[in-house]
């Protein structure tokens, strides 16, 4: 039987009368490629916030490696105003931070390219690695022995050699090509040994050759580093090449999931967004 990494149960995100993310359920299984999809501003961003603790869901829950790991209910004056479904399902509230979802094996990169940008590349590594490593100030101030340092040094390297950006390593991150950028990104996150990665919009701004290299690069690193992946992307080219299923959502509701074929057929999908993609992209 296949083994569940994520479960979200109902999750809705509601912003004051926006209702972002409306009863979400899905499922990601151990070794699969997923992709949420959708038009702009169905929601796809606000439920990887939701997943990786940024915003703590109005409503529903989440499942991580077969444990509750986010959870919440409509409190207070939302209690009123809540216009998403399933109220009255849950009864708990868990909203760990997003440094504790990366310690618990969960890391991320975002639609617009989040580095230090004016540092080094292998500092960048190094200090995903320190939040790997870090389990509390005590032990990340005062007992992160010189040997320690040493051996995170050496596995930052190592993590850019398999990447091929070893030799970039002393270059300032902020001046790599927009490409590269997004690799040290993903090695970042690589750096924090996730069992789930989460890829906001990995080929934004990347013209179809540079979609291309991404594509084979995130099929390497799938089998490399054992991972599974969820991510959300408008290249379709993309995401029908690398996914097992699909996710797609509209306005805030899941229409439609499947494998690449089935939604490539599927005429709800295909008059929500495929359409329109088609449109933006000729
Ligand atoms: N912090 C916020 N406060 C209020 N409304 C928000 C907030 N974040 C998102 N929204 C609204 O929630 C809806 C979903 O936005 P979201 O960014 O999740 O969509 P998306 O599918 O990721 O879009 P895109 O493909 O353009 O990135 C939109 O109507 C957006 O305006």
């Amino acid at each position: 039987m296949s083994e569940s990494i994520l479960n979200l149960e109902h999750v809705t995100m509601q912003f004051g009368g926006v209702v972002a993310v409306n009863d979400l359920s899905l499922e990601v299984n151990k070794g699969e490629i997923v992709a949420l999809i959708g038009p702009n501003g169905a929601g796809k961003t606000t439920a990887f916030n939701c997943i990786t603790g940024v915003y703590e869901p109005t409503n529903g829950r989440i499942s991580f490696l077969g444990q509750p790991m986010v959870e919440n209910f409509p409190q207070g004056k939302m209690k009123k105003t809540y216009q998403g479904e399933n109220q009255g399902m849950f009864t708990h509230k868990l909203a760990p931070t997003p440094d504790q979802i990366t310690h618990m094996g969960m890391a991320r990169t975002f639609q617009n390219i989040r580095l230090f940008s004016s540092l080094s590349v292998l500092d960048n590594v190094l200090i995903a690695k320190h939040m790997r490593a870090k389990h509390n100030v005590f032990s990340s101030t005062f007992r992160l022995s010189r040997r320690e340092e040493a051996r995170m040094r050496r596995e930052a390297i190592a993590l850019l050699e398999e990447q091929n950006l070893d030799h970039l390593q002393d270059e300032v991150a902020g001046s790599l090509p927009y490409g590269l950028q997004r690799r040290l990104e993903i090695a970042r996150a690589l750096a924090t040994e996730p069992k789930l990665l989460l890829l906001d919009e990995p080929a934004a701004g990347m013209n179809p050759q540079e979609t291309h290299e991404l594509t084979d690069f995130i099929r390497q690193i799938h089998t490399r580093y054992d991972l599974t992946i969820l991510l959300i992307e408008h290249h379709m080219d993309l995401v029908m090449r690398i996914s097992d299923r699909i996710y797609v959502l509209d306005f805030g509701k899941l229409i439609a999931q499947g494998t690449p074929e089935e939604i490539q057929n599927n005429p709800r999908v295909i008059e929500a967004y495929l359409g329109v993609a088609d449109d933006a992209e000729n």
